[in-house]
């Protein structure tokens, strides 16, 4: 079913210049969405950052509540059944899922609310929220994508076998989203992301 929001449809809003907007991070896994969005964070501090949960263990250095909420599968299908999240996906072998009520709540106080998120879940927002702005991040090239994952040296071969193949399905869905961004480098992308947001 189709949610109606009071979010702004364009540069100008005609309802009020107060209404929030949902603005969607999706690209394949490596190509530098969480770098991107960090570093947007730092210089937008009125950005809200939609905190997702998942099943995926915590890597090292990851904080409950501050990267993610680290949850079981039980608990995650719990939440599901229970209408808690915008949207959600299954994604490499876990649940990830962006929680309904701190978003919403977000965005009808007036937020730019940030969802870094994946293809499944873009898709999902896209559709109940035609006003949504969706953003796609794309990698110079697979290489390179292959060469972040690895350099990030978080996951283990299967994982990155996982997402290497996902992240080729994933590519082929850019032209979906409002807008594509090669992330090559990092200030050019961030650079023509903000046009994007704040323009
Ligand atoms: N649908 C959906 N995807 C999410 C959510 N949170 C994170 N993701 C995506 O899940 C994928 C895997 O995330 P993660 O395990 O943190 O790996 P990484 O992005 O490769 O560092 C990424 O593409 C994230 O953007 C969410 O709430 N919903
Ligand atoms: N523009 C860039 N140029 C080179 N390396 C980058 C760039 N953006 C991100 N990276 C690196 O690529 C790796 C994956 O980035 P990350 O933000 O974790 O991706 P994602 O959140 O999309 O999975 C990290 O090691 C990060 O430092």
């Amino acid at each position: 079913m189709k949610q109606v929001l009071p979010i702004q449809t364009g540069s100008k809003t005609k309802e009020s210049p107060f209404l929030g907007r949902l603005i969607v991070l999706t690209g394949p896994s490596g190509v530098g969405k969480g770098t991107l969005l960090h570093a947007l964070l730092k210089r937008h501090p009125e950005l809200y950052y939609s905190v997702s949960v998942t099943t995926r263990s915590p890597r090292l250095g990851e904080i409950n509540g501050e990267n993610y909420y680290f949850i079981s599968r039980t608990k995650f299908e719990q939440l599901v059944s229970q209408g808690e999240f915008l949207e959600w996906a299954e994604f490499a072998g876990n649940y990830y899922g962006t929680p309904r009520e701190a978003v919403l709540n977000q965005v009808h106080s007036g937020k730019l609310v940030v969802l870094e998120i994946e293809l499944k879940g873009a898709r999902q927002i896209r559709a109940s929220f035609p006003s949504a702005l969706s953003i796609f991040v794309l990698p110079p090239s697979l290489k390179e994508l292959e060469n972040r994952i690895r350099g990030r040296g978080q996951d283990s071969e299967e994982a990155i076998a996982l997402r290497l193949r996902r992240a080729e399905e994933e590519i082929q869905a850019a032209g979906e989203f409002d807008v594509q961004i090669v992330n090559d480098d990092l200030e050019n992308a961030l650079k023509d992301i903000e046009v994007k947001l704040f323009d």
